[in-house]
């Protein structure tokens, strides 16, 4: 599992060296790194898929060799999460011949993470991905009705992770989304619209060249449908959203990794409907409004920046007009991330998932 202890940065370096080679070995005098293999052979490879245990890696990428391995993880990484878009070292039978299994031996550092908590209140973190640099998020201009405070949710996880958000909007052939899009005026936000008819592959694939981007939304606001259209032959199950609930079939629950045609990934995530945001912290996402993250700057300590925080630096200068055209909506989006990390979730139904 890849559940990590909080408030811990950067977890990983410590599960990657320090942490198994510091245990004494009950089986022998010797220090047990000296047992271990330098794994001086080791080849590189990408995660594409984790299934119970068993992952998917690619090997040789993008050369002549390139191929689809299966591999398990070494004993000594049990407490270090590998998760889809992982960078690893993998050893033993590395050919990806019919039956042959490899080793994970290591885990490269990440550049991103994209993670999410069990609910708001826990601040426990699960890795959904690593490595994304693009977070797409597919929301329907109806049935299911958009919800901003989703939205929002997304944000502030992609914030959080240092990852650009772009958003579709599906559907826009049964509803005008710009009332909904009103909502994010404030932000450095791209939006783009889709319908099946008019799917946006030229303007997507621009965006997606070259990069790694993560896909998410709720169940059937219809990113099956835009994947399939991005990647020849993905072969996304599509679903038929229920006239009652007006959800989707979960058709598929496996991270999976799809390779565009003009270069870049696109992973896919049915599973992921929810983002508890127990784990993250306010910082990250006052990072993400750089300017309004320089203003800030001259707040009295632990300032909360919302509307009726004392001597906020932000809310006043807001008052005054001195925060530019788009400063006071910019600062009211930047409030409500904030409170939407700062309210548990569950209590309402507003930005519970319903899942
Ligand atoms: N009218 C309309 N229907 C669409 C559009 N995009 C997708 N749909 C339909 O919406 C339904 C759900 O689409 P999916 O692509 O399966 O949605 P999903 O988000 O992948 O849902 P899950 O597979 O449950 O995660 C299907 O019946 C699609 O044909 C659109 O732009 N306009
Ligand atoms: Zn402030």
């Amino acid at each position: 599992m890849s559940w990590l202890p909080p408030d811990t940065e950067e977890p990983y370096e410590e599960y990657d060296d320090v942490d198994y080679r510091a245990r004494p070995n009950p089986k022998a005098n010797r220090p047990r790194s000296k047992q271990r293999p330098a794994h001086d052979d080791a080849v590189v490879a990408r995660v594409t898929t984790v299934d119970r245990g068993r992952y998917t890696v690619l090997v040789d990428e993008g050369e002549d060799a390139e191929r689809t391995v299966t591999a398990t993880r070494a004993r000594e990484l049990r407490k270090q999460s590998i998760v889809t878009g992982d960078r690893v070292d993998l050893v033993g039978d590395v050919t990806g011949d019919e039956g042959s299994l490899a080793r994970i031996v290591r885990v490269h550092e990440r550049r991103t993470l994209l993670r999410r908590s069990a609910d708001d209140t826990d601040a426990v973190e699960r890795i959904i991905v690593a490595n994304a640099d693009q977070l797409l998020i597919v929301v329907a201009a109806a049935d299911p009705a958009p919800r901003p405070r989703l939205v929002d949710r997304y944000l502030v996880a992609a914030f959080d992770a240092g990852i650009t958000p772009l958003l579709v909007i599906t559907k826009v052939d049964l509803a005008d989304p710009s009332a909904f899009l009103a909502h994010f005026t404030g932000l450095d936000l791209q939006v783009v619209t889709s319908t099946p008819e008019h799917p946006p592959v030229a303007a997507l694939l621009e965006r997606l060249r070259g990069r790694t981007t993560v896909a998410v939304g709720h169940s059937g606001v219809g990113k099956s449908t835009l994947v399939n259209a991005l990647v020849p032959g993905a072969d996304r199950a599509v679903g038929v959203v229920n006239a009652v609930t007006g959800r989707g079939r979960h058709t598929s629950s496996s991270t999976v990794s799809l390779r565009l045609p003009e270069g870049g990934w696109i992973i896919d995530t049915p599973g992921v409907r929810s983002f508890g945001l127990g784990h993250v912290d306010p910082e990250n996402i006052l990072r993400a409004f750089g300017d309004l993250a320089d203003v800030a700057a001259a707040c009295p300590r632990g300032c909360t920046h919302l509307p009726d925080a004392p001597d906020c630096e932000l809310v006043e200068r807001a008052a005054r007009g001195e925060l530019g055209e788009l400063g006071p909506q910019r600062l009211d989006s930047l409030q409500r991330l904030l409170t939407t990390l700062r309210s548990p979730r569950g209590r309402g139904t507003a930005d519970s998932l319903g899942e």
